[in-house]
């Protein structure tokens, strides 16, 4: 795995908001914004909605999830609905776990599906992420599953015989005492310990009824920014640069 350069390693929120002020250098007037989900994400939209506050930025949006749409809203970001055509010309979105190849884990927010439909509809997937989502294989954070709720039993069997133990999320403010999602399914986290073949599982993962969509996103990000200490490294599949100038440029 290519390394990221050592550093005395700062607070892991301070990692989170430097990969998230790092990603800023790629976002311009004029753009349509996917915004992402989770904590790092949320520094982001943060950011980003100073930047429009102060006229700066011109930008409309969409989001992943309910919390980043009421995080925008609050902070000024034009927001759009979803409809046909609407196209991003980029998305910033944390993850979970992201290797050297840019393969990821996404979805311990919960937000997974929506994530992977906006991602689906952009043309640029950045990940913003603190140094302790970089792993040399995917697999110690436990892969979500978005299920639809009459499928758990079957989906539980499924997870497995695929060599995973799986787990409902749980959420005690509920009535059941079970996470939904913002779509009001249940969210499965499954231990696989390692993902040695991330591709033939999402395969096998999507050929179970009952489960709308898996956190693995594989070949969607074209490059993530990765903030270790004070220094941020770009990584594009199989490459890491470190912070310099003119690292941003869209391709
Ligand atoms: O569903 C949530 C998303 O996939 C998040 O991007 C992911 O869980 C990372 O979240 P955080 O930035 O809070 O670590």
């Amino acid at each position: 795995m290519a390394a990221l350069p050592s550093e005395t390693p700062t607070n892991q929120e301070d990692e989170k908001r430097h990969a998230a002020a790092t990603a800023l250098r790629w976002v311009r007037s004029g753009m349509v914004l996917g915004l992402g989900s989770g904590s790092t994400s949320a520094h982001f939209i943060t950011l980003l909605g100073e930047k429009v506050q102060a006229g700066e930025l011109q930008i409309q949006a969409t989001a992943t999830s309910q919390a980043s749409e009421a995080l925008a809203r609050q902070l000024g970001i034009p927001l759009l609905e979803p409809r046909r055509g609407l196209r991003f010309d980029l998305t910033v979105d944390g993850a979970d776990e992201l290797d050297a190849q840019l393969q990821l884990m996404k979805g311990g927010g919960g937000a997974l599906l929506r994530e992977k439909v906006l991602k689906t509809a952009s043309d640029y997937l950045l990940i913003i992420a603190d140094s302790s989502k970089y792993v040399a294989q995917l697999g110690r954070f436990p892969l979500p599953l978005e299920v639809v709720p009459f499928a758990l039993p079957w989906v539980l069997d499924a997870v497995e015989k695929l060599g995973g133990a799986p787990v409902v999320r749980p959420n005690q403010s509920q009535p059941d005492g079970l996470y939904r999602s913002d779509q009001g399914n249940l969210l499965v986290d499954c231990h696989f310990k390692v993902i040695s073949e991330p591709e033939q599982l999402a395969l096998q993962l999507q050929a179970v009824p009952g489960i709308v969509e898996h956190g693995l996103f594989l070949g969607m990000a074209q490059a993530a920014v990765v903030a270790r200490g004070e220094q941020a490294v770009v990584v594009r599949a199989g490459q890491v640069d470190v912070e310099a100038e003119g690292f941003a440029e869209l391709p």
